[in-house]
Formats: C-alpha cells, sequence, structure tokens
C-alpha cells in the first residue's frame, strides 16, 4: 500500500484545507482528493439539531471518505501517482469523539477501525492552525448558508480537540513529517513567497 506520496491538509472548519490542497495540486502536479460537501444530506440538519443527525453525518462522512480512499488508491496510489487531499481520514474521529456519546460513540469507534485499518494512509500531514475569529471571518466569507450560525463554542472545541490530536500524532507517529502553519499569520492565498515556502517544504517529500 502507498508506493507514492501522500499528502494531507488538515485544519479546523475554515481553515483553508481545500484551498491550500487545490494550490498545492496544480503547483505541484498532484491528483486532488476534495471532500465532498455540497452533496451532502445531513450537514444542514445537523447543523440545525446536533443530537438527532450527529450519528447519520458522522456514518455518512465515514462512509465517504472510505470510499474516496479506496479509489485512491486504485486509481493513483498503486500507480505510483503522487496525492494531496484536503482531509486526513482520522478527522472522522476528531469529530466523532465530540459529537456523539454513550452507545452511539462505542459503536462509531468499532467500525471506524474496521472500516480505517486497510485504508492508505497520508505519508505527510499539513497542518493549518488558525484561531477563531480566523475561523469564524473564513467561514462567513465562504457563505454556506447551514454554517452561518456556526456555534462559537462548538468551534473553539474542535480546535482544541484538533491541538490534541496533532500533539498526540506527532508523539506517536513520529516518521510522519507534520508541517504546521500558522494560518492567523502566514498567508498563502495573499502571499506567493509564503505559497512557495510551504510547496518548497512539500517537494522535499514528494522528490
Ligand atoms: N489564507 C487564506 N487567506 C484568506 N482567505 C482564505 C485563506 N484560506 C482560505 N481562505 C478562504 O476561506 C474560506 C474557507 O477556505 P476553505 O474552504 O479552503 O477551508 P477548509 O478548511 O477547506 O474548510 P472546511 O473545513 O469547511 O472544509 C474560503 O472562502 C477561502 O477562499
Ligand atoms: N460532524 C462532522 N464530522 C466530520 O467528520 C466532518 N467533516 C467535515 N465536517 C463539516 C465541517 C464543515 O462544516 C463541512 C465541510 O468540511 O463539514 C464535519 N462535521
Amino acid at each position: 500500500m502507498n508506493t507514492a506520496p501522500f499528502i494531507a491538509v488538515e485544519g479546523p472548519i475554515g481553515a483553508g484545507k481545500t484551498t491550500l490542497a487545490s494550490m498545492l495540486s496544480e503547483k505541484l502536479s498532484l491528483s486532488l482528493v476534495k471532500e465532498i460537501v455540497e452533496e451532502n444530506p445531513f450537514l444542514d440538519k445537523f447543523y440545525d439539531e446536533k443530537d438527532e443527525w450527529s450519528f447519520q453525518l458522522e456514518m455518512f462522512f465515514l462512509c465517504n471518505r472510505y470510499k474516496q480512499l479506496e479509489d485512491t488508491e486504485k486509481k493513483y496510489l498503486h500507480h505510483h501517482m503522487p496525492v494531496v487531499s484536503d482531509y486526513h481520514i482520522y478527522k472522522n474521529l476528531i469529530f466523532a469523539e465530540r459529537t456523539l456519546e454513550g452507545k452511539k460513540l462505542e459503536k462509531y469507534r468499532k467500525i471506524y477501525q474496521l472500516l480505517t485499518e486497510d485504508l492508505p494512509k497520508p505519508n505527510v500531514i499539513i497542518y493549518i492552525r488558525a484561531s477563531l475569529p480566523t475561523l469564524l471571518e473564513r467561514i462567513k466569507k465562504r457563505g454556506r448558508p447551514f454554517e452561518q450560525e456556526m456555534d462559537k463554542q462548538y468551534l473553539e472545541q474542535l480546535i482544541n480537540d484538533y491541538e490534541a490530536a496533532i500533539k498526540q500524532f506527532k508523539e506517536s507517529d513520529p516518521p510522519i513529517p507534520v508541517i504546521e502553519i500558522n494560518g492567523d499569520q502566514e498567508d498563502f492565498v495573499i502571499s506567493e513567497a509564503v505559497f512557495n515556502r510551504i510547496a518548497d517544504q512539500v517537494k522535499e517529500y514528494i522528490e
């Protein structure tokens, strides 16, 4: 498995994952794997009533990512074609641990374990760290209707969950490099120099 470089861009909601993954894909000729958002039938329901829809939503994300990563292995990695994705499969667990509890969380953990054990895993992670005001500003700018009443506490918790997950990830899997970006200050959209520096760092791992 993973016969080619696989780079995953991660960070909390609105950090700029899709933006950066798309820019890297173009600059470094990497195949792009992007999250399915608009076709998600549970996302707007979830933001309206989290407790009611969380299990359906987490299962939907898990099954979609499972299929996408299965295809990614077959279509690209297996054929030595490098890939950049705008998520790491582990984000399922970061979100599910926050949105589920009790029996549903127990079931979810088991299914997650079963489904993800054979999936290709990224060998480089780019982590965009960003503060609550930056995320809220970007979510507003992007303008998806169902995200506009985003609960600040939920977003703040996810920022902390991501920090904890990345810290744990670095400790438990030190051979996998984590390129960390300060999303409040290092603006790869506005500054070509900032973007080129990130791209150069990534290039080290794909050549
Ligand atoms: N560095 C940046 N500077 C300014 N605006 C940015 C930057 N990065 C992304 N944006 C804008 O912020 C919004 C969110 O970006 P994007 O969709 O890439 O985030 P994301 O992390 O993929 O979000 P999600 O978690 O919802 O999938 C978009 O409108 C994008 O154009
Ligand atoms: N609950 C939950 N679980 C996930 O695995 C997950 N992945 C992404 N999202 C939300 C964030 C953005 O609103 C939108 C696009 O990323 O979808 C998730 N929400």
